[in-house]
């Protein structure tokens, strides 16, 4: 059994086409990403400002339509805005190495988006104690709404060590913002980590993939898993 009674926001990340968009009408899904990084799953500004439109189109959660997130890799602050203006984005999610001066430029500049800042849990950071994650994150918690933590590159489909969540989870706590977590996540191991951490969010990519396509059928089945947790 979970150990919260509360269902944590499911996004599904790496869409590339309306029609599996479309398919997802109804699910209790939370945010749709699409990645604007050099990626397998690259769109372009003209194909994200189509998908978000059919994002906007479904039902996800409560009758509402999901969030459309843009993931982003250290993605020169001119054309974030140039690529904002023509796809309507309601989170920016920041998963390369942009530093305070970045996310407080963007801040400034967005109207209703807001960031969501990842970080990479590598070894070292498997080690950290919650003063010095929360020492690290404090100059940059007045401009992110979330704190998404993923293993590193994002996208791999690999997981990172969960014993890692409990100190960021403190860590967002303290800054009293949710945290959302990434990383591998698929239908057989989404119960497990719903059952040994409390996590306010969980994405996913390659886990509801097949021949590094998205499948509807995964989708449903992932969302179920979390629902039933
Ligand atoms: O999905 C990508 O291709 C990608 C590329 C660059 C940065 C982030 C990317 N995706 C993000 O990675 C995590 C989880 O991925 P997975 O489930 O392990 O495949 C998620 O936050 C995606 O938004």
């Amino acid at each position: 059994m979970s150990i919260s009674n509360v269902i944590p926001s499911i996004k599904i990340c790496g869409l590339r086409d309306a029609a599996t968009i479309q398919a997802m009408n109804g699910l209790a899904i939370t945010e749709v990403g699409l990645v604007f990084a050099p990626s397998k799953r690259q769109v372009s500004a003209s194909l994200g400002s189509e998908l978000v439109k059919a994002i906007q189109s479904i039902e996800g959660r409560d009758q509402k339509s999901p969030k459309a997130a843009g993931v982003f890799v250290n993605y020169p602050l001119k054309d974030m805005l140039k690529l904002l203006e023509r796809v309507p984005l309601d989170i920016v999610q920041l998963h390369g190495q942009e530093k305070v001066d970045y996310y407080a430029a963007l801040h400034k500049q967005l109207d209703d988006a807001v960031l969501w800042k990842v970080v990479s849990i590598d070894a070292s950071r498997q080690l950290l104690e919650v003063s010095q994650i929360i020492e690290e994150l404090k100059p940059f918690m007045a401009y992110v709404d979330r704190l998404l933590i993923d293993a590193p590159g994002g996208g791999t489909g690999k997981p990172f060590n969960w014993n890692a969540i409990a100190a960021y989870r403190a860590a967002a706590q303290h800054f009293e913002k949710p945290l959302v977590i990434a990383g591998g996540l698929h239908a057989g191991n989404v119960t497990d980590l719903l059952q040994q951490h409390r996590v306010d969010g969980i994405d996913v990519s390659s886990g509801v993939e097949t021949n590094g396509i998205k499948d509807i059928v995964k989708i449903k089945e992932f969302v179920g898993k979390v629902i039933e947790a």
